[in-house]
Formats: C-alpha cells, structure tokens, sequence
C-alpha cells in the first residue's frame, strides 16, 4: 500500500479529468495524422502536428521538433518542480508512420493520441502538486513499421536518463502484455546475365531462378525451425519481361525468434538457403541486412500488474485468451527501447475486431468509436506513472526486475541457443 494513497488518488482523478478535458483537440490531432498516412521516416505532416500541438495548443511544454532524426520531436515538462528527492524521468511514447497502400492499418494515430494524452493528464495531475520531482517526456519515435526509429534515437542517446517509459499499441483486446519476438529484416539481390529467352537462353544466367530456389529453400527450412520462429517474405523484383532472361532480382525476408539470443541461428540457417540459391545457378549474391535489428521485449510484471489495475477501475476487461496471450504478435522496435529502459507496451481494444494490417482496421483507427477506448487507455498509462512516482519502492521494484531480465537475456546472448545446422 503506497503511503500517499489519498494524494494518489486524487491526482489519478485529476489526470483523468484533463485527459476528458481534452478530448475533442486529442481526437482532431489523431484524426489529422490518419487522414494523412505517411511512411517510416516520411511522417513530415504528422511530426509537425504534434510539435504544433505541444508548442501551440497546449502550455509549458518545452518543443524539440526535429530532435535527433528528421520526423522525430520531444517535448519536455520540468524537471522537478523544486520538490524533494531525486527528479524522476517519466517518458511517454508516440508512433505515427502507416503502411504501404493501406494507411493506418496498425492504428499509429492512435499511438499518438494515446501518448499524448497520457502525458497531459499526468502532467496536469504533477502540476497541481508542485512538490513532486519529477520531469515529463513525449518523445514522437518515427519509423516503426519499416526500420526502428527507436533504435535509430537509442543509438543517438535520446533516451538517457528516463526511468520509465510508458506506451500503448491498438489491437483486437485489452492486453498488459503480449510476447513480441525479435526480428531482423535482409534483403537478397540476386545478379545474372540477361539474354534472349527463346534464340539463345543458353547465353544467359537466370537471376529469377535463383530468386525462386531462395523461396522454396527457405519455405523448406521452414519445416525445420521451431514453431514459434518465423520466416516470411516477398519477391521485390522478378524480371522485366518474359522474353529476357532476368539478370536481377531482389527478394525481402523478415526474420524473426522469441529471444534477440536466437537470432543469429535463424541468420545462419537463412543463410545457407541465399547462398546455396546462388550457386546452384551460377548468380552473384549479395545478402543486406537492415541498419536496425529489432530486440523482443523484456517483460516488467510490476508495471504490467499496475496497469492492469488501474485498467480494471477504470471498466478495461482484459483479455484471458490463452491463444492472444500465447502467440506472438509481430515485432517492435519498443523491443530495444525495453532493454534500455523499464517500460510497458501495453494493448488496447479499440470498439472492433478488425486485423491488425488489413483495411478494415484502418477503417477502425479512424471511427469516433476508437476513441472513448483510447482516451481510457491513456488514462491508465497516466494512471500507473503516477503509481510509480508517487511510491518510491514501486520505481525501485520496476528497476530491480528489469535489471534481472536484462541479466537473464544477456546471459542466454552470451551462452548462445544451440544450432542445429551444425553437424558434429
Ligand atoms: N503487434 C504490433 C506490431 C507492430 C508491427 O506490425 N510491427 C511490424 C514491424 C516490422 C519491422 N520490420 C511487424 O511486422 O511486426
């Protein structure tokens, strides 16, 4: 029991009061991000409304636009308001890049909105008690569908310093947690020799076959990893024209594991598949890894229990399906954020039971009903960071297990899974 416990509640209530307060500008801001999807590292219109909303509409918030990368923003509150103790650095995160020809089909404006009220309601909850040592970020992190701009802002130092984080992802179901698996994304490019298909195909050397045999090795291998290891991807470029023997082509493959530690084995194994492509048609390979691998998430129960209750008070019925709970929902460069810093990335229902990535759900990110769900949801972010910073011990509970997860995940990095593609 936190001994400040009739102060807490109070100021849960005030942060939920500004957050309702706010609703209608919060709305206007996620709809205007939705109405205009942009890509991975192309969010101009959506980086400049959010900077515009913390430099212009709201008040006291000090605006970094462009901070670190070119649609990337923070805007800071404090730090300390002069209270007692050490200050405390509470971040909260927004997403807003969409994808490839169905906009806002992973509901990122609502990622937006989501952090961005969070951190008004509990920065007008701190405010009223000028005591509290505490200072308050929004950091605006592009790129999460295509190349981790987390990581990119990780590298770049923008989140040294932060105690805790907080952000919330909108799916089918209310959900504290929910297990993201490590990814690293390559591309295979595969060079032949064009020649003319019919009067002379013995000239050429067929960089579509190669592509092809690439496919089917890795659809084979598939039957060869464990079951909750993923390989998927597309051919990018087949050829030109039938009557030429293609001379270049360029598949993308995501590959992924449940530990960042099994990464490399799955690597290993792809590898054989590029190469052995290659040879068997006599191509040039070149195998490009992204920039960026993305990290699994490290788990924090105590924050992912303190959400959960202040989600239940608040009406959020959370799902107990094993199979939601269970299996492993995509990738997210929040992953490495969560091995830098504690944090939580919980899941959020938005009023439909669309499919995250179809049209359908963009659909649903952009409906009036999406947002009395996500207006609750940060209400319950805001809600467990004032937990948090009111009850030292929870902060330092928070620390503790992340450092022991850390410890565990590091230790399982250095040992190495075993690899099975290695004949004793
Ligand atoms: N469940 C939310 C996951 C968001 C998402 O779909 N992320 C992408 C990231 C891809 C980066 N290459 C994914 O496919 O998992």
């Amino acid at each position: 029991m936190c001994e400040r416990a009739g102060l807490l509640a109070e100021l849960k209530h005030g942060a939920g009061c500004r957050i309702d307060e706010a609703a209608e500008k919060l709305h206007r801001l996620s709809q205007d991000i939705w109405s205009c999807p942009e890509l991975a590292y192309d969010e101009r219109k959506a980086h400049d409304r959010l900077v515009a909303f913390f430099s212009q509409e709201e008040e006291g918030w000090k605006v970094d636009s462009h901070f670190k990368l070119d649609t990337a923003f923070r805007a800071t509150w404090g730090p300390g308001g002069g209270g007692e103790g050490d200050v405390v650095s509470v971040a909260f995160l927004c997403e807003y890049d969409a994808l490839p020809g169905i906009g806002h089909a992973c509901g990122h404006n609502l990622i937006a909105e989501v952090g961005a009220a969070a951190a008004l309601g509990f920065k007008a909850a701190v405010e009223k008690s000028s005591k509290l040592p505490v200072r308050v970020t929004v950091l605006g992190t592009p790129a999460e569908e295509d190349g981790g701009g987390k990581i990119d802002l990780i590298r770049e130092g923008a989140f040294d310093g932060l105690d805790v984080v907080f952000m919330a992802h909108p799916l089918q179901d209310d959900a504290p947690f929910l297990p993201h698996v490590a990814e690293h994304d390559v591309t295979v490019k595969y060079h032949g020799k064009a020649s003319h298909a019919s009067a002379y195909p013995w000239e050429g050397v067929n960089a579509l076959d190669a592509a092809v045999l690439c496919y089917n090795n890795l659809s084979v291998l598939r039957q060869q990893i464990k079951p909750d290891w993923r390989i998927h991807g597309i051919i990018k470029h087949g050829g030109v024209k039938p009557n030429i023997i293609p001379a270049y082509t360029e598949l993308e493959y995501y590959l992924r594991t449940p530990s960042r530690a099994e990464l490399p084995v799955i690597k290993a194994k792809a590898e054989m598949c590029f190469r052995s492509a290659a040879m068997a048609t006599g191509c040039e390979v070149e195998v490009e890894y992204a920039r960026n691998a993305f990290d699994n998430i490290l788990r924090n129960r105590t924050l992912e229990d303190l959400y959960e209750e202040n989600g239940k008070a608040l009406g959020m019925e959370f799902t107990t399906d094993e199979e939601v709970l269970t299996n492993a929902s995509g990738s997210t460069d929040f992953g490495n954020v969560s091995f830098v810093v504690p944090g939580i990335h919980s899941y959020f229902y938005i009023g439909s039971k669309a499919l995250s990535h179809t049209e359908e759900y963009t659909v649903a990110a952009g409906d009036q009903k999406a947002q009395f769900y996500t207006l609750r949801t940060a209400k319950a972010l805001a809600m467990t960071a004032l937990d948090v910073l009111l009850c030292p011990d929870l902060l330092q509970r928070v620390k503790d297990e992340f450092t022991e997860a850390k410890l565990k995940e590091d230790r399982l990095l250095k040992d190495g899974p075993t690899d099975n593609t290695k004949n004793a």
